[in-house]
């Protein structure tokens, strides 16, 4: 057990899939955590799965950690910093201006107050859900503000690195605006494809592979929670949409007329942006450097991907990335490898020799 850097008592508001990751997070250092939640079973939940202890009279926490829905935050995080008038108050909504302005028109003390983001979930909420090293590798925004004391924000981004996280400082208004393009947007995004699924036959479903795949993946998280966020980020998500509806109209423009002089290169020109657009993603360790991706079809047998690995590291090929497809109709399991470029050829043919069947 390494040593934490957070000191004190912890308390954690709210148990459910955040709450309760920090507190098995911290458990995991040895912190006294206390958890606490408005429904008794996720507060009692919390406690059987190990994610701290029920809060008791003599309780002084250090560092209260508000993790509830967006639209409670601002009243909880009020009533913390009333009630435990030496801690440091932080809490992890996916928004962060509309609490922040809410706790200011309340009167609360803002001084003890520092509010963050941790850029991990998962798309099934409450306290079964909660996994330790949900925060590991990710980054975890912490909002600083002029008026705040260097002391406080660095409380705050212990936490942070204590979960395996990587503080990123940043204003509420610039969070808000980042999370809008890269988290809230693509949530409509992938939801309104999934949506168009609904009426989809066995047949045609039959034939998903990857890519719908890939863009629906998040479509499954919980709706209440998501009307919150994006009820607290509605301004800067419908502009994205607007601009977004723009692109969509000039698509739909080209394709009802394929034939007009212009139409294929306006569809060219988009896929090329969109190219563009997602080379600018950061990739693995946060670089840019892109990978060449080598697929092997495995025997769905216990041990073949085992062998794979371990072939791989005998021919002395890094695997910098690694995802598992399986096809819908056969037996088979689809290995996607990222490479680096220089290895690519070698890597197909070290592999085809010792008799792995590569696709593409
Ligand atoms: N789900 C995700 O992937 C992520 C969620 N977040 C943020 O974390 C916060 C919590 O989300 P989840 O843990 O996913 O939700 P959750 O539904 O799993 O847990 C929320 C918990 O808060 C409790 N609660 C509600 N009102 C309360 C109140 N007034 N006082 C005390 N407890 C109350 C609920 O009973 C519930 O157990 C939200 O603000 C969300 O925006 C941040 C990053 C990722
Ligand atoms: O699963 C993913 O890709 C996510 O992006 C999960 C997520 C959901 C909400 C947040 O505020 C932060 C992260």
């Amino acid at each position: 057990m390494t040593e934490a850097r957070v000191g004190g008592t912890v308390r954690i508001v709210g148990s459910g899939l955040l709450g309760a990751s920090v507190g098995l997070g911290l458990r995991a250092h040895g912190v006294d955590v206390v958890v606490t939640d408005a429904s008794r079973t996720a507060a009692r939940l919390a406690v059987e799965y190990g994610a701290g202890r029920p809060p008791a009279e003599t309780d002084a926490p250090a560092l209260i950690v508000v993790a509830v829905p967006p639209d409670a935050i601002a009243e909880v995080v009020a009533a913390e910093l009333a009630a435990f008038p030496d801690a440091i108050v932080t809490d992890v909504a996916s928004v962060k201006s509309a609490p922040l302005a809410e706790l200011a028109a309340s009167g609360a003390d803002l001084s003890r107050y520092v509010g963050s983001h941790p850029l991990a979930g998962r798309e099934r909420g409450g306290p079964i859900s909660a996994r330790a090293d949900l925060f590991l590798g990710r980054p975890w925004v912490v909002c600083t503000r002029s008026e705040l004391g260097r002391a406080r924000v660095s409380a705050v981004e212990a936490l942070a690195l204590d979960l395996g996280a990587i503080p990123v400082e940043m204003d509420a208004a610039v969070h808000d605006e980042s999370v809008a393009l890269v988290s809230h947007t693509p949530q409509l995004v992938s939801t309104l494809m999934a949506r168009r699924l609904g009426g989809a036959t066995d047949a045609a479903l039959g034939l998903a592979g990857g890519g719908v795949r890939d863009v629906t993946r998040i479509a499954s998280s919980d709706p209440a929670l998501w009307v919150q966020i994006l009820s607290a980020n509605a301004a800067t998500v419908a502009s994205i949409l607007r601009a977004y509806r723009g692109d969509l109209d000039e698509v739909i423009g080209a394709l009802e007329n394929i034939d007009e002089p212009g139409s294929r290169r306006s569809l060219a020109e988009t896929l090329a942006g969109g190219n563009a657009g997602v080379a600018r993603l950061p990739g693995k360790h946060g670089q840019d450097r892109r990978f060449a991706s080598v697929v092997v079809l495995i025997d769905d047998r216990p041990g073949q991907l085992g062998r794979l690995f371990a072939e791989l590291g005998e021919l002395g090929v890094n695997i910098e990335d690694f995802r598992m497809e399986h096809s819908p109709g056969a037996q088979i399991g689809i290995a996607e490898l990222a490479v680096v470029p220089e290895v690519l050829a070698r890597t197909v043919e070290d592999l085809t020799a010792r008799g792995w069947r590569i696709a593409g």
